[in-house]
């Protein structure tokens, strides 16, 4: 389902603007699906030469992994460039910047680039960065397209807990901000050219229509929204926006216009390493448990499966576990296999008990082989 909110026709493909390239920021919230609908942009691309930028918060790059093992033609692993451990926001400088130069070096230079922004990334600081000399001569920012995971907003996951609030600004009248969650959430609403309205599957119909009236509430104006699910719309509809965002920043406000030097404290993520399991079909329900006992925003990573060629991708979004096989281990990761283990990236709100975390993630893996060890020997 793709629709206009104002019934306009949508734009074509590719208008490079003035012969710069365009580059399209796809941002949105951890798990909103960004890298579900890029991997359809890539497809739906009709094979132009795109080069990605993969941004993750935790120092595991599953994303960009994700990404390289889709096999599509469209993106041959040398056009993924991953930007892991760190939100691109505050690293624009030291990583961002180079590997733009890196890419405009390039012969030939790409035609379009896409960047995957951290969920927990301000798109704004990102988008100014497109005005340096160096790079606004070469490249402009083509638009800025915000995902809206539909569930998660239906849930209330991204709404400012009220009594927390309330307790916060009691111990700091001063405090201006609603919850860094809410922020974050209008942050990248506010610097959108396109929103699209993601997981329509896991709501009805009338209630994504109250959460686009809300959203159109809060929307730049002339802003277009669209509804999907599973990221499944066209590059067309995405790439060929020619906004010019970066000659247009005053236009988009942030929470964090004051702070040039802004951090991500409100947030953390670490890396879990547990065993290889034996049997993945226990291992929803339990990954679950896990995520509702502690808090944990985001969880995302791959599992082993002993005797199983194949690499088990495991995602968690709220309380929605999901995994499945993606690729064959390839030869060195087969050559390392005595060491080959379970690897899961955690996201969460500062003050996550990652010892105890860790412990029930690891107890959940070895549960899933001792299980199927049971149930072989039964
Ligand atoms: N039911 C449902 N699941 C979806 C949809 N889109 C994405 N997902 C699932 O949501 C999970 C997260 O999707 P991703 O595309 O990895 O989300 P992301 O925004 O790239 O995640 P981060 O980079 O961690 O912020 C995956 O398990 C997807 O399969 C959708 O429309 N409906």
């Amino acid at each position: 389902m793709q629709t206009g909110t104002d019934g306009k026709a949508m734009p074509g493909g590719v208008r490079p603007g003035h012969g710069k390239i365009g580059a399209t920021v796809v941002t949105g919230f951890l798990g909103a699906g960004k890298t579900t609908l890029i991997r359809n942009l890539i497809a739906t691309a009709g094979g132009r030469r795109i080069a990605l930028i993969i941004n993750e918060f935790g120092d595991l790059g599953v994303d960009g992994e994700i990404l390289k093992g889709c096999g599509d033609l469209g993106c041959p692993e040398e056009d993924v460039v991953e930007l892991a451990n760190g939100c691109i926001c505050c690293t624009v400088a030291d990583d961002f910047l180079p590997t733009m130069k890196m890419l405009l070096a390039r012969d030939p230079a790409p035609e379009h680039i896409v960047i995957e922004t951290s969920g927990l990334a301000l798109p704004k600081p990102l988008v100014k960065a497109f005005a340096w000399p160096e790079i606004r001569t070469r490249v402009t920012v083509d638009g800025v397209v915000t995902l809206v995971d539909a569930a998660a907003m239906a849930e209330g996951r991204f709404a400012a807990d009220e009594e927390a609030v309330a307790a916060q600004r009691g111990a700091d009248p001063a405090l201006d901000h609603d919850s860094p969650l809410e922020e974050l959430f209008e942050d990248q609403l506010a610097c959108a050219d396109l929103v699209i309205v993601n997981k329509t599957d896991l709501v009805d119909v009338a209630k994504l229509e109250e959460l686009r009236a809300e959203l159109s509430g809060r929307l730049r104006t002339g802003v277009r929204m669209l509804t999907v699910a599973n990221g499944a719309i066209d590059a067309a509809h995405l790439l060929g926006l020619e906004a010019a965002a970066e000659a247009d920043l005053a236009a988009r406000p942030s929470h964090h216009d004051d702070e040039p030097d802004h951090d991500h404290d409100d947030f953390e993520s670490f890396v879990v390493t547990g065993p290889a399991i034996a049997d993945p079909a226990p291992l929803d329900a339990a990954l679950a448990g896990v995520l509702a006992r502690h808090g944990i925003l985001r969880l995302k990573g791959f599992a082993a499966v002993a005797g199983k060629p194949m690499r088990l991708v495991v995602q968690a979004v709220g309380p929605r576990v999901q995994h499945h096989f993606d690729r064959p281990w390839n030869a060195a990761e087969r050559s390392a296999a005595a060491d080959r283990a379970s690897r899961l990236v955690v996201i969460g709100e500062t003050g996550l008990d990652r010892d105890a975390i860790a412990a029930d993630l690891q107890a959940v893996l070895a549960a899933c082989g001792a299980e199927a060890a049971a149930a072989a020997a039964g």
